[in-house]
């Protein structure tokens, strides 16, 4: 069971997957040693190092950004990041993954798109070979921009870790849990929970239960953070303190042959070393992996009338530099009561000058009976009309004015919503799990329009008014 920790105290490494420790909080200023006394206290930097460990900072902001949205860590490590081979392009390469999305790789498309759930890959693939980018807008080299990918596999990473060079990553598994080992510590992550690992991190993910599925929100040149809360107050949505950081952890054997995959430009670079880059005995700073268990989240909700925009439900946001219009936003649709009188309670018919990439980790999403299912994923762009499908409409009305407070339960679907519109890749228009008859979801919702009635009835309220009359 995950347990929170004071963020000053010190952990005697525990290497057993099962009793991890985790610190408490996000954007704090965090401190883990493995061993009493490896973290130097009086300066970042000594001449000798306790442990005679090697100091090596990770920022993951310009050296001058503003104190209050300033990362990074201090890493003390048995040796240094750069002591490998020179990085060569990876042989085999993973063509499916893009952080810079122009007509020559991926397309436009205004109409409503849907997958289902793909199925888990016949070959070893690890979580590396697993990735495949679905859509995106801009580029990782010109730090402004997001990539979602999607990933299916089924073997851990073995003497190998990743690194991301381009953004960061916000994974939400679907299925199959997520062992990370990163250079700060071990994060275990089950579906129902997400991971966040910050651009430059190297990490190793073992699947402890096989066959994994899930999806992952990059961001270049921006990271996630926490929503403000507005006239909600000082509590609610998702709390700081219910993000959990690694403790300190590392591995101090040799490892020949050890691979270190650069993901640099959307594309894989490899460097051998013959050591775990996970050998990082203490650390200090904000600059951290972390993750947050999505059933901790507190909702807020309608409660009279309408249906609230569904930005009440941010858990992470990542910003552009204009007020208010995010980069990426992951927003949630978890278990709550519907209250609404009188009101559509379902999400609206509508258009958007954002895009929104949705998807489903259980149950089903409360605007669509069939089609979308977990695992599966859709795409509403810029404009693209969308809204609940034919029969949800239908039963919603037929439930008539004020069917009483009513549970959604046992669903968590998500939204990733972006300002920059999204380009997107030729292998999911292409992909068999592509749903090409998704728009007849809609093509039943009839006109109900009558010039002497101006209210639609759903056949139970005319029943109910010849009975009445
Ligand atoms: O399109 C969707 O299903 C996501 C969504 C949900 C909601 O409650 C309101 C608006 C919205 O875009
Ligand atoms: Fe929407």
């Amino acid at each position: 069971m995950d347990q929170n920790q004071p963020t000053s105290k010190t952990n005697v490494p525990d290497f057993s997957s099962s009793n991890l420790q985790y610190q408490s909080g996000l954007g704090n200023h965090f401190s883990s040693e493995a061993i009493p006394g490896s973290l130097p206290h009086q300066q970042n930097s000594p001449l000798i190092c306790p442990y005679g460990l090697y100091a090596e900072q990770i920022s993951g902001t310009s050296f001058t950004t503003p104190r209050k949205l300033n990362q990074r860590s201090w890493l003390y490590r048995i040796k240094p990041s750069v002591t490998h081979e020179p990085f060569k392009p990876r042989v085999p390469s993973n063509k499916r993954i893009v952080s810079e999305f122009n007509e020559r790789n991926s397309c436009v498309n205004p109409t409503q798109l849907r997958w289902r759930p793909v199925e888990f890959p016949e070959v070893p693939t690890d979580f590396v070979d697993g990735i495949y980018t679905m859509c995106g807008a801009g580029s990782s080299f010109l730090r402004h921009g997001y990539a979602i990918h999607m990933y299916a596999a089924n073997k851990s990473m073995e003497y190998c870790a990743f690194c991301n060079a381009d953004g960061d990553f916000l994974i939400v598994p679907q299925e199959g849990r997520l062992w990370i080992d990163t250079e700060c510590g071990k994060l275990q992550l089950s579906p129902g929970e997400i991971g966040v690992l910050p651009q430059g991190f190297r990490f190793s993910i073992t699947l402890p239960d096989g066959p994994s599925r899930g999806y992952i929100a990059e961001v270049f040149g921006s990271h996630y953070q926490l929503p403000d809360l507005g006239p909600i107050g000082a509590n609610g949505l998702a709390a700081s303190r219910d993000f959990l950081v690694p403790t300190a952890w590392f591995e101090k054997e040799l490892r020949p042959g050890y691979t270190i995959v650069q993901k640099f430009g959307g594309e894989l670079f490899t460097a051998i070393q013959d050591f775990s880059p996970f050998n990082v005995v203490a650390w200090h700073g904000n600059y951290v992996p972390y993750k947050y268990d999505l059933s901790k989240f507190c909702p807020f909700n309608s409660v009279l009338v309408d249906h609230g925009d569904p930005s009440i439900n941010t858990v992470l946001t990542a910003p552009t530099d204009k007020p208010g219009v995010a980069l990426l936003d992951f927003v949630i649709f978890p278990p709550r009561w519907l209250v609404a009188e009188h009101t559509f309670r379902p999400p609206y018919y509508h258009r958007n000058c954002m895009s929104e990439f949705m998807g489903l980790i259980n149950g089903s999403y409360e605007a669509k009976t069939d089609g979308f299912l977990p695992g599966g994923a859709s795409l509403h762009s810029c404009m693209t009309p969308h809204g609940p499908d034919t029969n949800t409409f239908e039963a919603t009305v037929a439930k008539g004015e004020n069917p009483g407070p009513f549970r959604i339960t046992d669903t968590m679907a998500f939204m990733f919503e972006s300002s920059l519109i999204p380009r997107v890749c030729p292998w999911a228009l292409e992909s068999p799990y592509m749903d090409h008859n998704y728009y007849q979801c809609w093509i039943g919702l009839k006109s109900h329009f009558s010039s002497e009635e101006t209210n639609y009835k759903s056949e139970i309220q005319i029943k109910e008014d010849e009975t009445s009359n």
